[in-house]
């Protein structure tokens, strides 16, 4: 009996939730103010990374931004700046382990409990898997992938004693779907989307709701890092490449909103679903239409000569 009443109780929690979500595709609900609150950004330097940091410049956070470019780091913190709001820039290499927790303990020490946690900084090797150096496909597991482990043990116990934060993760359509030739970025952002979902589940879990978790999964950016990646001509019209501040304006609705998720453009959500409900065939040969499947051999032509953290990836 009691089973058949949960079971009730849970399917109009269901329908609920699926009503609420179509309901907030037209109705945006109100953005929650983070004036004040410390947010702290990764891959600052970066084109998403310093949009993030003046879009929550504008809305009165206080920023720490890491980045391992100390140049363009510092350029993002002077922009910031500008918008009145305090800014410390540290930097950091967030491949190295302990680079990450001395920079934690440094923050802790000289500005305080960050409550917004936003893990952008992102990396790719841009090589064919064969012809890649090990150092450089591990690098992009490092910075993708087990950054997200260090940043949040370093600040999500100071959330959870207030439980009040807010954790974001910039992962990628590459962390829902896939396409040839980006071996070590896919795995390092399906390791970013279960991260982000598997601690979004532990914080229900442990009764953690104050601190809200987003999943960010952008289609193509037009900020450089895949320059030349191309699907066919006829479907980039339907889908061009994102533009930066679009992207990051579409991410800060999202956070401000509480979301849990969000792809960017909606019709991303598309592949990811037809990815788990199409044959692998049929997937293939939707790809091989849309030129999905060769979409990353002129990036990697052009991604030869590109460095990363003063290293050259075409040694
Ligand atoms: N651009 C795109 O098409 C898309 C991007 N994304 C994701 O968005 C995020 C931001 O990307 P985007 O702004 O385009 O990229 P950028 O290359 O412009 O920014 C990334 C920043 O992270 C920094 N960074 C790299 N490695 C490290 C490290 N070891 N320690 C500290 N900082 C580091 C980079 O420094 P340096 O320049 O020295 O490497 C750079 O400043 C990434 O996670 C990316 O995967 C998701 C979907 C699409
Ligand atoms: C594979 C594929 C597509 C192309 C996806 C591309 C080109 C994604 C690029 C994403 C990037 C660069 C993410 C960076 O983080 C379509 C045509 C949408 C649909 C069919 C399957």
């Amino acid at each position: 009996m009691l089973l058949i009443v949960e079971l009730l109780l849970m399917l109009i929690d269901v329908t609920y939730y699926i009503l609420r979500a179509v309901v907030r595709v037209v109705f945006h609900p109100r953005p929650k103010s983070v004036d004040g609150e410390l947010c702290l950004i990764t891959g600052a330097g970066g084109v998403l990374g310093r949009l993030f940091a003046l879009e929550f410049a504008k809305e009165g956070a206080r920023l720490v931004l890491w980045d391992c470019d100390t140049v363009a780091n510092e350029r993002t913190a002077q922009l910031a700046r500008k918008q009145g709001v305090d800014v410390r820039a540290y930097t950091v290499d967030l491949s190295k382990r302990q680079s990450v927790y001395d920079a934690a303990e440094k923050v802790r020490a000289e500005v305080g409990d960050v409550s917004i946690l936003v893990n952008n900084a992102g990396v790719v090797a841009g090589r064919r898997l064969l012809e890649c150096p090990d150092e450089l496909l591990e690098r992009t597991l490092l910075v993708n992938c087990h950054a997200l482990f260090w940043t949040t043990k370093a600040f999500l116990p100071q959330m959870k004693v207030r439980n009040h934060g807010h954790i974001v993760t910039v992962a990628s359509a590459l962390g829902l779907f896939t396409t040839a030739c980006v071996e070590d970025y896919c795995a390092s952002k399906f390791g970013a989307v279960g991260f982000h979902e598997s601690l979004a589940h532990e914080l229900r879990v442990e009764n953690n709701d104050g601190i809200k978790t987003t999943l960010v999964c952008p289609y193509i950016v037009d900020t450089g890092m895949f320059s030349g990646c191309e699907i066919r001509k006829e479907i980039r019209k339907l889908i061009p490449p994102l533009e930066p501040l679009y992207t990051v304006q579409r991410s800060m609705k999202a956070i401000l909103a509480d979301q849990e998720m969000i792809c960017i453009p909606r019709i991303i959500y598309v592949p990811f679903i037809a990815r788990a409900l199409l044959p692998w065939e049929a997937n293939v040969v939707v790809y091989r239409f849309m030129g999905g499947d060769k979409c990353m051999l002129p990036f990697i032509k052009n991604a030869e000569t590109k460095t990363s953290c003063g290293e050259s990836q075409a040694s």
